[in-house]
């Protein structure tokens, strides 16, 4: 990637500059793999300062470099979080280059400016307001932190991380789903093998014990406010509680129109008249309420990597939006067809099946079994094939879809 140009900064660098550092620096360390960045640790704060002008040789640098940064962010803000409650506004200062934490400005709430935007801002000199850290937990800090951070900074290779967020987890989640046969309330059914009524049926069932789930799970998530983080998305969103947390200030990356696009309805049809129908075993082992949790998780993993296509299909936008606006602009209905065309990388799908290969090889294997499980492929717990076709057949195409909804709508 040539010429980033930032200067990244965390905690109360109010007065940092590009080139002119005049703070007292207790010890840097140079990260690995990375010649031209710097981890500075000064007191009470956590800087990375890239170097004007910076290439970085390879994605594993980008990766790392990335990683370093969100660690130290996170860490800096929890420090903070900590050690710092939010001043009171009888003690702000309205003027003074140097303020202590203590003295600092008790920020209107438009003006909050969040540890991302203090991040993300490469404006030299710019004096931003801290937030109130008690109502920004860490975990969404950090999150919210990763999204907006790579879609500003790398739009390129920053969409490929987006999208590999969580992919572990969807890998084990299909490993579970392997465990607990789904299949087993055929036996329900009169234990024959299924065809398309049977299937009907089934998968009524599973509805119902799924929505239960969701009366555990997305109700006292709804509560918590995580439906109001854009990268996550209801399935039921008429179930879903108000918020009792305060609200979390996110920067608005997305255009607004994202907001109004969810396509879990159609994940749901899609995970249970196909992609289930690829995974599950024949028979019954009488683990129903076991495999609809497992649905449960998987649905939303999965909603959550193919929703990431808003993320992506902005970062592209801002990456080439000459190349994008006509076609946008002229909204007929060829267009999308057009979108699809402009949007498809087979080669970085490739790459991406390549790599979901090896995990399932990696992470699927056997433990304890004496043969190592990559040289024999009966002791993974799923053939990785099958992985990479999940993600050729359904994950990427809805990814598109839903990059394609958003971008028709990018410029509403
Ligand atoms: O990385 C991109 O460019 C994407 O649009 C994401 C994605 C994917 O879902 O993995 C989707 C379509 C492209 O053909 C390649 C990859």
């Amino acid at each position: 990637m040539q010429g980033v140009e930032f200067l990244a900064y965390v905690g109360d660098a109010q007065d940092v500059q590009e080139g002119a550092h005049d703070f007292r620096v207790e010890s840097t360390c140079p990260v690995m793999g990375l010649s031209n960045i710097e981890v500075v640790v000064k007191t009470g704060q956590t800087l990375i300062v890239s170097k004007a002008g910076m290439v970085f040789e390879s994605e594993d640098q980008v990766y790392n470099m990335y990683n370093i940064y969100a660690a130290c962010a996170a860490a800096s803000d929890l420090q903070h979080h900590l050690r710092h409650p939010p001043p009171h506004p009888a003690s702000a200062s309205p003027t003074g280059r140097r303020r202590s934490r203590t003295q600092a400005l008790d920020p209107a709430p438009s003006d909050v400016a969040s540890p991302a935007e203090r991040c993300l801002s490469p404006l030299p000199g710019r004096r931003l307001s801290r937030p109130r850290p008690s109502r920004i937990p860490v975990f969404e800090v950090q999150k919210w932190m990763s999204l907006s951070y790579l879609v500003c900074f790398f739009p390129f290779s920053g969409r490929k991380l987006l999208l590999v967020q969580g992919k572990i987890e969807r890998v084990f989640a299909l490993f579970n789903l392997k465990l607990f046969c789904p299949f087993a309330c055929l036996k329900w059914l009169g234990g024959k093998k299924s065809d398309e009524s049977d299937v009907l049926i089934l998968n009524s069932i599973r509805r119902s014990l799924i929505q239960q789930e969701d009366a555990y799970h997305l109700q006292p998530s709804g509560e918590v406010g995580r439906y109001k983080s854009p990268d996550e998305h209801p399935f039921f969103p008429e179930q879903l509680l108000e918020p009792v947390l305060p609200p979390v200030q996110y920067k608005n990356i997305l255009h607004h129109a994202a907001a109004s696009i969810n396509i879990n309805k159609l994940i749901w049809a899609v995970y249970f008249h196909d992609l289930l129908l690829r995974l599950v075993r024949e028979g019954s082992d009488g683990n129903c309420g076991s495999s609809a949790c497992c649905d449960t998780i998987i649905l939303q993993a999965l909603s959550k990597r193919i929703h990431c296509g808003k993320f992506v299909a902005e970062a592209k936008f801002r990456e080439s939006p000459d190349k994008y606006s006509p076609t946008i602009q002229a909204q007929a209905r060829t267009d999308k067809d057009k979108l699809m065309e402009m949007l498809t990388h087979k080669e970085v799908e490739e790459n991406v099946k390549r790599r979901i290969r090896i995990e399932a090889m990696t992470f699927g294997q056997v433990l304890g079994t004496a043969v190592s499980a990559m040289a024999d492929p009966l002791l993974l717990k799923m053939k990785p094939d099958l992985v990479a076709e999940l993600y050729d057949k359904w994950l990427i195409p809805l990814t598109m879809e839903v990059e394609v909804q958003y971008l028709l709508r990018r410029l509403d």
